[in-house]
């Protein structure tokens, strides 16, 4: 029972690793505090009764305005929070629009060697190394 809450309860953040031009897109965050300042794949929480890929569709657009394709994903399952959250991050790639800083700070289309020159969210470590291989 206290494994079935504990699994039930688990939050899934999805990410979207958008390429073009073999570059990826990053967002520095504004919120929260902790977070501020600390670069990130745009995306967010999976709502109640919401598909993982029709998430990550929802918040590119209302984040950053754009229609994506989502494609395979990237990386494995990251667990974070101490266990209460997964991050699930995919590869797209742009249908429609060009990416606004809705609620970032700031947006950066990085090329492999630049994948190093933002402080990314430390739970994305294992996805950027993962883009590193795929973009070389
Ligand atoms: N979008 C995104 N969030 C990430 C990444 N890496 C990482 O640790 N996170 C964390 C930061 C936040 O604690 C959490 C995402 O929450 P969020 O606040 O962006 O979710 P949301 O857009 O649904 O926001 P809200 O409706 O709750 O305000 O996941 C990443 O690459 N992309």
């Amino acid at each position: 029972m206290a494994l079935l809450s504990a699994v039930t309860t688990q939050k899934v953040i999805v990410g979207a690793a958008i390429i073009s031009g073999k570059r990826v897109l990053a967002g520095a965050r504004s919120d929260p505090p902790a977070a501020a300042g600390r670069w990130e794949f745009p995306g967010g929480k999976v709502e109640p009764g919401e598909s993982e890929v029709d998430a990550l569709v929802r918040e590119c657009d209302e984040e950053l305005g754009v229609s994506i394709e989502v494609g395979e994903r990237v990386g494995g399952d990251v667990i974070m929070a101490g266990g209460r959250a997964t991050l699930k991050v995919w590869l797209a790639t742009l249908r429609e629009g060009t990416p606004q800083a809705r609620e970032h700070t700031e947006l950066r289309w990085l090329a492999v060697h630049e994948l190093d020159s933002v402080p990314w969210l430390p739970a994305d470590a294992p996805i950027v190394a993962e883009l590193r291989r795929l973009l070389a």
